[in-house]
């Protein structure tokens, strides 16, 4: 999931778009890029690597200008490693514009086609944030008439985009000379808010992934991006806003609040921390219930994300709580790192035992979520390795079991530690003595707790239902396939997709 910001400020907004990237690393660390715009010229600097890595003072200098967008990346579409992905993506046609994309595309193949054959449109990544890009343009050009570009004109290409790109996009963009483009799919699946500095006039304002980054550059928080809609602030400040889907409903995807945000940002009217407090007491409420043999002498999380779950369960256990783990904190979130190989590594590297309160005791670790087991398997051992009597293992999140569409990087089922498995079976696998995970009515219903005007939330990667409705067996296997560097029968792909194969192969 990466994060994206845009602002339009009354001054330099390098430091803004900085400051804001700095404080939405947490959702991708992969690579990083700022925009900023001067008048109708863009200067643009990104690359491979944390935002703290990637700008240096003369990079900073390079890009002026009040407004801009910048992006941090964590990939679900291309290559992690490759910077030719990284984000912002820029088309010169028609304005100019920059976009930045959270989320993934469930149609980036058919996409990329229509736009080479009949947009005459080249996508040159395997980005599907360059072809959410190209869509837009295009949907803009076929609609503008000369260099007057009216708000029926942008919004109008935002419900072109709707109507023809399929799965989850938080966007901020930028036209240059016309100003800033924020929008949201018709689901909400990927969060987007808007701030405000109403202390100054003209008015200067943020979009955002997260409202921490708006708490962080010292705005208002003013309120969500609905789904579906898309707001536009002009060079005059005036922030302009329309209903681009005629069919939206809110539906967050509820790994934001499990794992993904950080916990002092409220997404769609739910604090991300009440709901990790939530999830806490409801696997306690478990554990009473159905695991009430268990002696658990010391309840430890798995730092970072757990703590707030693990701190209510113990207090509700009436437990004692310890931080039994010491987090490096010089090493990055691993869920989110590219590969196994790596994500393995920095778990040992990440996180060790502080052994006088494993010694001797029955623990229960508690984490926010076991996806692969990679930081599990791990974790248990070092319990063992500590002195350990008994290791019992709680999940605040219910069992991962079907692969990720919207953003996050979770491809193949076979790569998910419960595919298959029951709770018994993914015990046995991460060597514990008891698995005890939440149960998926119950972490919903904590969490609609905080706003119960969500209708319903993206819960695919639990339950399998992909909330857009349009994502079959046969794209699941092709992304399978895909991420297994297979190339996958055509079969699954439009028709198009297969003239086009033939003419390639009739040369
Ligand atoms: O079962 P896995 O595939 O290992 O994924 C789940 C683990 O990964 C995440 O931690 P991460 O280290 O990414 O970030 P954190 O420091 O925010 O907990 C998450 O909090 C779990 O601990
Ligand atoms: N995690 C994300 O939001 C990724 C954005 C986009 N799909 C990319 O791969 O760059
Ligand atoms: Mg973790």
């Amino acid at each position: 999931m990466c994060g994206v910001i845009g602002v339009v400020a009354n001054s330099a907004a390098n430091q803004f778009l900085y400051d804001g990237l700095m404080v939405l690393q947490h959702r991708g660390q992969d690579a990083a890029g700022i925009v900023t715009a001067e008048e109708s010229r863009f200067h643009l600097h990104k690359g491979p690597g944390l935002a703290r890595d990637v700008f240096r003072t003369r990079d900073m200098r390079s890009l002026l200008g009040d407004m801009g967008v910048a992006h941090v990346r964590y990939p679900t579409a291309g290559s992690a490693s490759s910077s030719a992905e990284s984000q912002p993506f820029y088309v010169n046609s028609p304005y100019g514009i920059v976009l930045g994309h959270n989320g993934n595309l469930t149609n980036t193949h058919e996409l990329k086609e229509s736009l080479f054959r009949t947009d005459l449109r080249h996508v040159n990544t395997n980005s599907d944030s360059e072809v959410l890009l190209n869509v837009l343009a295009h949907e803009l050009q076929v609609r503008a008439s000369g260099r007057q570009l009216s708000l029926d004109t942008i919004f109008g290409a935002v419900a072109g985009v709707h109507a023809r790109c399929k799965g989850a996009y938080a966007v901020t963009a930028f036209i240059a000379g016309y100003g800033l483009l924020a929008f949201r799919d018709p689901y909400g699946i990927r969060p987007l808010v808007i701030g405000i500095n109403d202390q100054v006039l003209p008015h200067e304002y943020i979009v955002a992934s997260e409202s921490v980054a708006i708490d962080a550059l010292g705005f208002r928080l003013l309120r969500d991006v609905a789904p579906g809609e898309a707001v536009f602030i002009d060079y005059q400040r005036q922030l302009h806003s329309r209903m681009c889907s005629d069919k939206s409903v809110l539906n967050p995807c509820i790994f934001e609040y499990v794992y993904l945000a950080r916990p002092d940002s409220v997404i769609d009217g739910v604090s991300v921390y009440s709901a990790r407090l939530a999830m806490g007491v409801s696997l306690a409420e478990k554990i009473k219930r159905e695991f009430a043999h268990l002696k658990i002498d010391v309840v430890i999380p798995i730092p970072d994300t757990s703590r707030p779950s693990a701190l209510q369960l113990a207090n509700h256990l009436n437990v004692p709580y310890r931080e039994g783990f010491i987090k490096n904190r010089y090493i990055g979130r691993t869920f989110i790192m590219p590969g196994q190989a790596l994500r393995k590594k920095s778990v040992r590297q990440k996180l060790n035992a502080i052994g006088e309160e494993f010694k001797g005791k029955n623990v229960l670790l508690v984490d926010d979520s076991i996806v692969r087991g990679t930081t599990s398997r791990e974790i248990v051992q070092m319990a063992r390795d500590a002195g350990a009597e008994k290791v019992y293992f709680a999940s605040a999140s219910p069992p991962v079991r079907f692969s990720n569409v919207y953003g996050i990087d979770m491809p193949t089922r076979n790569e998910l530690i419960a595919n298959g498995r029951t709770d018994a079976e993914i015990a046995r696998e991460i060597g514990c003595d008891a698995m005890i995970y939440q149960d998926l009515d119950a972490m919903v219903n904590v969490v609609r707790a905080g706003n119960p005007e969500i209708p319903d939330f993206d819960t695919s990667c639990f339950d399998g239902r992909y909330i857009t409705g349009d994502v079959t067996l046969e794209y699941l296997n092709y992304v399978e396939a895909v991420r297994n560097g297979e190339t996958p029968s055509l079969a699954a792909l439009s028709t198009q997709q297969l003239d086009l194969n033939l003419a390639t192969n009739n040369g």
